[in-house]
Formats: C-alpha cells, structure tokens, sequence
C-alpha cells in the first residue's frame, strides 16, 4: 500500500515517519518543493529503519509527481504555517493556490486515491480540494478532528488526573480558534460522563483550551504544532488502508446532515477503506446545534474567498 505526503516539511514529515515505524503502509513517498528537501527527510527516516525495526520503503522526490504515480492515499500537508498571533485563516492567500494545484497534479497520477486535506485553512481547503477536482465526496476527508479530539482527550486526562487512553471525546464543527465544538457533554472516563467528576467550571476550561491548542502551541514554538498533527494524519490513514471503520470527526462535504449543505466542516465519520463510509448524525441538543450553525457559518464566510481561484 503506497501513500504520499506532500509536504516534506514539519507536518508531513512527523507524519511520514509515524507511518513507516508503525507499518501503516508499505511504501511512503515524500514530495516538496524545496530542492532536497523530500530526499533528504526520506533518507533520514529510512536511517530509522534497523533501530526502529521495520521495513517500509521511503522515497523524496522534489516536485516530480511520477513518483508518487498509484498511490492509495495521497496527504496534502504543502504550505505555509501560521506564526504566534495569525489565525488559520490568514494562510488562505497563499496556501488556496499551492492546495489546488498540488491535488492537480497528485490526482493526475493516482486518479483513485483518496485525498487526505492538512493544509489550512484546513475545512476551507478541503472544500477547495473538493470543487477543484470533482471527486466524489467519500474520497476527500480534512484532517483536523482527531487532532482536536486528541488535545480535548489530553486536556480531560489532565483535568481529572487520568490516563489519557482512559478518556472518551470528540471534537466537532470547523478546524478554528472559535469554531471548534469540544463535545463536553458527550465525553466520558471509561463510560462514565466527565460531568461526574469535574465541575462545570472545569468542563468550560477543557473546552477553552482546546478550542486555542493550536494557538497555545504555536505561541510555544513559534510556529505550529507537528508531532500531535502527524500523529493524528498517520491513524487517519491507519483507518482508510486497513478498512477499520473507526469513527473519526473529519471534515467532510455535509448535504443536509446536521442541516448543512455546501460546506465541509467536521462530524463524526465512518472511515474505511473507501474514504467516508458514512457520516454519523448525532442527537445535539440545542446548544451544541446553535454553535454548529454558528461554526458553519464562518467556515462558510471563508469559503466565499475562493471565489478567484475556482
Ligand atoms: N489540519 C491540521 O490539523 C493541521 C494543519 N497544519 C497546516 O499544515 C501546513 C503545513 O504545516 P508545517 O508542516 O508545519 O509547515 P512547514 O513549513 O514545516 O512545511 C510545509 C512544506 O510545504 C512545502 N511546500 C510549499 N509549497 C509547496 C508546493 N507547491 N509543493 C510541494 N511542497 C510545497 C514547503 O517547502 C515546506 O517544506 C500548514 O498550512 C499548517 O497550518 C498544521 C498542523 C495541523
Ligand atoms: O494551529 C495551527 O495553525 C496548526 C493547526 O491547525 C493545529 O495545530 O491545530
């Protein structure tokens, strides 16, 4: 099984990595613009091999996509990160033209592949990406829910002081600072709801630091985050190549689910090997309904940029 990042930069190499020491595929090809670059990170990662104690091939190649020719899943991570005080939707001036022509170029040589959407402003490029190549809607899934689901999971297992893995949540609505929807309510420590164990106070806190723990990081760091993303891209993938079904919040293009049409935004997902398999409608009450409109809303406002470039 062959998939391909394009990107070899912080985002797609953590990702690249995590798939070949974790056997997800067979074959990992990196691309990026940037002369060496993909060639250089490949070769670095393939140096991991005997210590890490896995077979995978990996290859770089910068920008000559016959090489990523037959691919099942190709990953668009290409374009520029935000800085400390940017929001995600200030890239879209210069990410919208490298996502559209990049998913051009990849689809020319897999034209079955599914599409996996990283770059942001991700709901908004993973709408582009939709437009732009007229593939069916199962094939295109943004990535940004089982990152935010990821943090939200960290946060609670801080909060009640419990193992990560002990902890049940997602997060759905748009991949923003102020769009994200923490399903306080629906998240539970091995099936009991959280909302036994903290306050309503603490609940709100978990929500608030999740919704800006992209912000946080790149505060931190000084530009945005990788390990949890590439993480989060690689059990993405895991979940498309070897048909798990797991059910994943994932930007997907909605026609009447959660009363929403002509948008991609994040709900809950089946994905298996043909992409979405399903989307999965969960009962919100009205306050989760009222943000989800409210989220949709502005994703929708962004989406209205791309009138140039489609
Ligand atoms: N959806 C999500 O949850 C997340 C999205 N992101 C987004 O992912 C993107 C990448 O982030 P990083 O890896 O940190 O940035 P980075 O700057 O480390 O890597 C981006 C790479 O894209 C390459 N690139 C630029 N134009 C290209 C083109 N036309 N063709 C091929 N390669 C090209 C650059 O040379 C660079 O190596 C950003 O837009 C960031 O905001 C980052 C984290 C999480
Ligand atoms: O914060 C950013 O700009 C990158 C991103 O989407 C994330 O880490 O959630």
């Amino acid at each position: 099984m062959k998939v391909t990042i394009v990107g070899a930069g912080n985002v797609g190499a953590t990702c690249a990595d995590a798939i070949a020491y974790r056997r997800i595929a067979s074959e990992i090809v990196l691309l990026d613009i940037r002369e060496g670059f993909a060639e250089g990170k490949a070769l670095d990662i393939m140096q991991t091999q005997t210590t890490l104690g896995y077979n995978t091939k990996v290859s770089g190649s910068t920008n000559d996509y016959s090489k990523t020719a037959g691919s099942d899943v190709v990953v668009i991570t290409s374009g520029i990160p935000r800085k400390p005080g940017m929001t995600r939707e200030e890239l879209i001036g210069i990410n919208a033209g490298i996502v559209k022509t990049v998913a051009e170029n990849l689809l020319q040589h897999s034209p079955n592949a599914i599409v996996v959407v990283v770059s942001n402003p991700m709901d908004t490029m993973t709408y582009l990406t939709l437009k732009a190549t007229g593939l069916p809607k199962n094939r295109i899934i943004g990535m940004g829910g089982a990152l935010d689901s990821s943090r939200f999971k960290c946060y609670l297992s801080q909060a009640l002081d419990k193992p990560a893995n002990d902890i049940q949540g997602m997060v759905i609505g748009g991949h923003g600072d102020t769009t994200m929807i923490p399903l306080t309510r629906l998240a539970s420590y091995n099936g009991v709801p959280v909302s036994e164990f903290l306050s309503s106070e603490e609940l709100e806190k978990v929500a608030a630091d999740t919704m800006v723990g992209g912000a946080t990081l790149t505060g931190l760091l000084g530009t945005s985050a990788w390990y949890a993303p590439g993480a989060s891209v690689a059990y993405l993938v895991d979940s498309i190549l070897h048909d798990q079904k797991k059910m994943i919040p994932c930007s997907v293009f909605l026609e009447g689910e959660y009363g929403q049409n002509d948008i991609c935004i994040g709900v809950p997902c089946i994905i298996g090997k043909n992409g979405v398999e399903k989307i999965v409608d969960i009962k919100l009450n009205e306050d989760e309904k009222a943000k989800f409109a409210k989220s949709a809303d502005a994703v929708r406002a962004m989406n209205a940029d791309l009138k140039s470039i489609l």
